[in-house]
């Protein structure tokens, strides 16, 4: 059954636990990454995204996040390398951001919080779907890459940033043909990586956490362009979709790893 879950007041990441009591697991996301409990893991791979840019076909607005939506019917967009052990399908991509440039990412780095964050969702094929690929430790696979506010933005965000105006409220969808998203990614593919979680609910504990060291640039317009979005239906009050990142969880008894000194 499902319950409306939300990032403030009465439903925020505080009272999630109470429908769905994985968020208060041991391996959730997203935590705080501190130099000094980060361990140097010199047999990490390089990581390889090989995405058909063919393979992208909607993006929308659910209400929660921006989200575009990629054939996953085959090993079409895969991600391999880094701490993976196999190839894993690209599903979908989507932000979190804030109500200001000065937070908004969920991934907090050194004290460090980004304007925002952008997450690559891939699951492992030797699972028969998606479903099957949540339940399990190794399913799931996402690409962090922080969103940092800057004055020379980097022109491939314009691709999304021009659609937003199309998925204003909660419920659109409009076709997003031929995007590689690998365009996005920043010179550096130097990593983290951790065992961790959903950080929306059910929150399932599935992800092999992949979060990029080099942020993208992005412009204070496009940010708010993020925020023009509504959390709702068009028939509804216009509720900025702002704040849609949950709060730093324990780390517990888990590893950081670096793939750089
Ligand atoms: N920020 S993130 O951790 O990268 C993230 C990625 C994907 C989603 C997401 O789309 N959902 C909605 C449905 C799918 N469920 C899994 C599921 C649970 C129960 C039955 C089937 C699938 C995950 C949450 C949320 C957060
Ligand atoms: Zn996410």
């Amino acid at each position: 059954s499902y319950y409306p879950w939300g990032y403030d007041g009465d439903n925020g990441p505080d009272q999630w636990h109470k429908n769905y009591p994985i968020a208060k697991g041991r391996h959730q996301s997203p935590i705080e990454i501190n130099n000094k409990e980060v361990h140097y893991d010199r047999s990490l791979l390089p990581w390889f995204a090989s995405y058909d840019p063919c393979a992208a076909k909607t993006i929308l607005n659910n209400g929660k996040t921006c989200r575009v939506v990629f054939d996953d019917s085959f090993d079409r967009s895969v991600l391999r390398g880094g701490p993976l052990p196999g190839v894993y399908r690209l599903r979908q991509l989507h932000f979190h951001w804030g109500s200001s440039d000065d937070h908004g990412s969920e991934h907090v780095v050194n004290g460090v919080r980004y304007a925002g964050e952008l997450h690559l969702l891939h699951w492992n094929p030797k699972y028969s779907n998606y479903l099957d690929a949540v339940r399990r430790t190794d399913g799931i696979a996402v690409l962090a890459i922080f969103l940092q506010v800057g004055k020379t933005p980097k022109p491939e965000m314009k691709r999304i940033l021009e659609e937003i105006n199309a998925i204003k409220t909660k419920g659109k969808e409009v076709p997003f043909p031929n995007f590689d998203p690998s365009i996005l990614f920043p010179k550096s593919h130097d990593y983290w990586t951790y065992h961790g979680s959903f950080t929306t609910p059910p929150c399932e504990e599935c992800i092999t956490w992949i979060v990029l060291r080099e942020p993208i640039i992005v412009s204070s317009d496009q940010m708010a362009k993020l925020r023009s979005l509504s959390k709702n239906a068009e028939n509804e009050p216009d509720l900025p979709l702002v704040d849609n990142w949950r709060p730093t969880q324990p780390r517990y008894f888990r590893m950081v790893s670096a793939s750089f000194l």
